[in-house]
Formats: C-alpha cells, structure tokens, sequence
C-alpha cells in the first residue's frame, strides 16, 4: 500500500524554479504517467520523488510520512531507467539477486524473491544467461525484476521503452500493462514521451507544461474533455486542429462563424453573454467527415498519406486554417488527391476555447 502525496512541491535550480506548485495525490494500485514537451520537467520530478534530486520546496510524502529528507533508499521506491545498466558479468540470476545480497538476505529469501520476480516476468528460462545473451526487451525485463525482487511500495520508470525498437517495443508495453494486473497493489510512476503508452497504461495522465500541471485525468478525460488548447493538442494524433471564429449563437447548441468563413455548431453549452466571443474550435482529425451542408472548411487536398486504416488528409496551404487543418478518414482514399472537399464535425465533437481555456471548464 501506498498513497503519494505532492503539495505545494517546487524545485529551483539557483534562481531558475524549473517546477512550482505541483499538487497531486497517487493512490495505491495507480499507474500515474508523466507526460509533457521536452524539458517541461518530468524526469526532474520522477527523480525529486526518487530522492535523486532535492525537492526545494513543499511536501513529499507517502502514506502521511514526510519523504522529503529521506534518503533513497529507505523511501521503498524503486527506479528503473531507459538504459537497463545490467552488470555485464552476472548472470540475470546473480542480476536480480545482488541488491539482495547488499541487504543482507538469506540465500531463502533471495531465491524465493528471484523466482517470483522470474515467474511474474517470465524470465525463468533465462535465470543462468548472461545478459549479452539476451534481447533489449528481455534485459528490460531483467532490469523491471531488480526492482521486482526489492517489493517495493512504489515504482518509477523512466521511459523504459525508449530503448527499444518499434516492435519490442509494443510487445513490452503489453509486458508491462501484465505486470500492472500482475501486482494490483502496487504504485506506479512511469514518464514517457510516447503518446500511445501514456494512454494505454495509465490509471490516470499528468500533463506537464510550463513548470507546472496542466491537467490531470483518465486518458479518455483527457482525450474527450480537455481543460486547455495546450492539452487538446498535445495528447491524440495527429494534433487537434484550432479553428478562430466568433460565437453567433447560444444556447445547449453554439453556432460559431469561423474565420475562414465556415460554420460550426458545438454542444458546449453557451449564454447570452457570449454572443461575439472570439473562440478558437476544436476538432479532432479523426472527427473530420465530408460535409452535405455546413462546412467548417473548405480546400483542396494537396497530400493524402494512406496509412492503411485511415488515409490523412493535407490541405492546400491558401489559407491560415488550411496550413494548419489535418483530416483523418477511415479507409483508403488516395483519389481525394487534388480534389475540393468539405468538411464538417459533429457538434458532440466539437471543442470551445476562448484564451487557450475550454468553455466548459468555466
Ligand atoms: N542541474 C540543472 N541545473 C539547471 N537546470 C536544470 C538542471 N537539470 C535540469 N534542468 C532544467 O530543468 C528542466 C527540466 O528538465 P527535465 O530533464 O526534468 O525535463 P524532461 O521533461 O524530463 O525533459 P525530456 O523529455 O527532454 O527528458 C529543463 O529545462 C532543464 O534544462
């Protein structure tokens, strides 16, 4: 059992505060992940929780007990890198066994830890190799048991996967979501720079930007309803495409006449006092359909990448929103290739942002 809390958590470096007021609680069985753009602070607040770096300022604490000052390896926490820094020389066994061996334990004990860790990441046919006889994503997993073998209250993985090529990398993902069904009581931290592992994984996604949280929620909240412009584009891809217009309509239902001189009706809800609001609107590339009537755009294709499953659509850039605007259509449709189109959404699908905020976090 663990419960994390941050309150009021900063870390400076001399002047520069590169984190300030991260508030987050983490309950016990949570796999908590870390996104954000480079440098945004993920890895520096993985490691403030880990010990390895000095939080200056807040509280850290798990299960009501001040971490702040505690060192790392009394905090129950184990870390796992993206480089796996396996000892060449030791077999995966002698591996997994020697934090074990440091702390003391008896060869029982050391042998029951191992052979569990080996069962959980079926890891057992390997126990006697050495790790130059393995693959990147069985060394992974040889790195996941040596956290493993400590049972500690909390992991944390620093983009573990990164190292790995793009089908290892799946399959251990899968690993990895096994092991968290595998060990339900236990806390985990992971920091990714991948878009497809933060939504797959997570009980729940931080979003990281500017020194601070920019949002918090499931991957479907974060996806459905996010809280800002920054959100709405960061997570899904490709990017949610921004729309500038002004509202013209209120009510259950908003009509927003857009810029480039389309329409667009959206269920966030709007008043009276909102009629001539600037907004930007938001639509996912994947809730893009041909339009009958209203569009929201108009242009001619210029690019289409048939991905197999969807064919994505670029336009020709004479226009701001044309620049910028990418639509996702399921199926294969190269013939779209220089053809005039429109483009519509469903109002359920359409987002309103008024300052980069979502109208329906007011
Ligand atoms: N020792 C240091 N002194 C000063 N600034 C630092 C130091 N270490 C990190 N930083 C700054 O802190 C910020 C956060 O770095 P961090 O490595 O946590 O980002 P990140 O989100 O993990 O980035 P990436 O995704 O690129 O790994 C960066 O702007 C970085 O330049």
């Amino acid at each position: 059992m663990a419960n994390l809390k941050l309150a009021n958590v900063e870390k400076a470096y001399g002047e520069v505060k590169v984190l300030k007021d991260i508030n987050l609680d983490i309950k016990t069985g949570e796999l908590i992940v870390f996104v954000g753009p480079s440098g945004c602070g993920k890895s520096t607040l993985l490691r403030m929780i880990a010990g390895l770096e000095r939080i200056t300022g807040g509280d850290f604490t798990i299960d009501g007990a001040r971490m702040n000052d505690i060192p790392p390896a009394q905090r129950g926490i184990a870390m796992v890198f993206q480089s796996y820094a396996l000892y060449p020389h030791m077999t995966v066994r002698d591996n997994m066994a020697f934090a074990l061996k440091i702390a003391k334990k008896t060869a029982a004990e050391i042998e029951a830890a191992v052979s569990k860790a080996a069962r959980i990441l079926q890891l057992g046919p390997y126990l006697d190799r050495l790790p130059k006889a393995l693959s990147g994503g069985q060394r992974q997993r040889v790195a996941i048991g040596r956290a493993i073998v400590r049972d500690p209250k909390v992991y944390l993985f620093d983009e573990p996967l990164s190292n790995l090529d793009a089908a290892l990398r799946v399959a251990t993902r899968i690993e990895i979501a096994q092991l968290k069904e595998n060990m339900p009581d236990s806390t985990m931290i992971y920091v990714t720079h991948d878009q497809v592992e933060a939504m797959t994984l997570a009980s729940r996604i931080v979003v990281l930007a500017g020194g601070g949280i920019s949002q918090v929620g499931t991957p479907l909240e974060l996806y459905e309803r996010p809280e800002n412009e920054f959100v709405a584009q960061f997570i899904g891809s490709p990017a949610m495409n921004l729309l500038a217009g002004e509202i013209t309509g209120t009510g259950a239902v908003t009509t927003i006449k857009l810029d480039n001189g389309g329409t667009a009706r959206s269920t966030v809800p709007t008043t009276d006092k909102d009629m001539g609001l600037r907004v930007n609107i938001g639509v996912r590339p994947e809730d893009l359909t041909a339009a009958t009537g209203d569009a929201l755009f108009r242009g001619e294709v210029e690019i289409t990448e048939a991905l197999g499953e969807v064919t994505l659509l670029y336009f020709k850039r004479d226009t701001p929103d044309a620049a910028q605007l990418v639509a996702k259509l399921p199926g294969i449709h190269a013939g779209l290739r220089k053809t005039h189109v429109a483009l519509t959404a469903i109002p359920e699908k359409v987002h309103l942002f008024a300052g980069g905020r979502s109208l329906l976090y007011r």
